[in-house]
């Protein structure tokens, strides 16, 4: 079985959730809180620069010259085409000029998966990064591409933009060779380092999940008390 399958099997049960989540739901019936939007822009602008850092990494360790120009043009793609892919959100959230260029906080889930992303960037080798950034890449085209297949939006859909980005064949395309690049450095590394691919992987996984739930729900970096000042979730709420 091929690496990225094993990966996929892996992972089923996280894409089957995240697709589950109120914010796809939101994104798939066209219709999301303004608060949950606006959240989501902010945080991912910030992970997004984070992000194109971790494929300035990729770049620099690539190990043929076909790889290294595949990932100048990722980072082309993700300082230019993701961000429009923002623009949409944003016009669907009516967003106000000074709230465009404010500066946000950095919610708990933005600031763990920034850490695991460059920490793996910065002390692993290729196939671990490649492995760490795919759930960025594959999870975004599945999801996009099951919400099209399922509902068929068409131009007046308030996300059609924003879907027809993550969905398009030019993603799928960058996916496939990604996924290609990674089966084989899998090929060619140990049991450790194949386990090592893996477990970064899962944890973006995971991470995904969570940053669409941060974005849906909110979070806090203080612990959540209820009305009477008990921790929520504390012992107190069992006495
Ligand atoms: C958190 C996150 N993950 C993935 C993507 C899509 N590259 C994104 N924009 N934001």
């Amino acid at each position: 079985m091929r690496f990225s399958t094993e990966l996929y099997e892996a992972s089923r049960p996280i894409f089957a959730a995240t697709l589950a989540h109120p914010f796809l739901q939101g994104i798939a019936q066209g219709e999301l809180p303004r608060d949950a939007l606006v959240r989501y822009v902010q945080q991912d602008e910030l992970y997004l620069t984070t992000y194109c850092r971790v494929y300035a990494k990729a770049l620099a360790c690539a190990d043929t010259d076909e790889h290294m120009r595949d990932f100048y043009d990722r980072v082309g793609l993700l300082l230019e085409g993701e961000h429009e892919a923002h623009e949409n959100l944003l016009q669907v959230a009516a967003v106000r000029p000074d709230e465009r260029g404010a500066m946000v906080e950095k919610l708990p889930t933005l600031h763990h998966y920034e850490s695991h992303l460059l920490a793996v960037a910065a002390t692993s080798d290729f196939g671990a990064i490649i492995a760490a950034i795919l759930p960025c890449h594959w999870l975004y085209v599945d999801l996009a591409r099951r919400i099209v297949d399922e509902v068929q939006p068409t131009a007046d859909h308030p996300f059609s933009a924003w879907l027809s980005f993550y969905a398009s064949d030019d993603m799928k395309d960058s996916l496939d060779r990604l996924l290609v690049m990674v089966d084989k450095r899998a090929a060619l590394a140990n049991t450790e380092a194949r386990a090592f691919m893996r477990a970064a992987y899962m944890e973006s996984c995971y991470l995904e999940y969570r940053f669409f739930d941060m974005a849906y729900r909110g979070e806090s970096w203080l612990p959540q008390t209820t009305a009477n000042g008990a921790l929520a979730g504390g012992r107190d709420r069992h006495v």
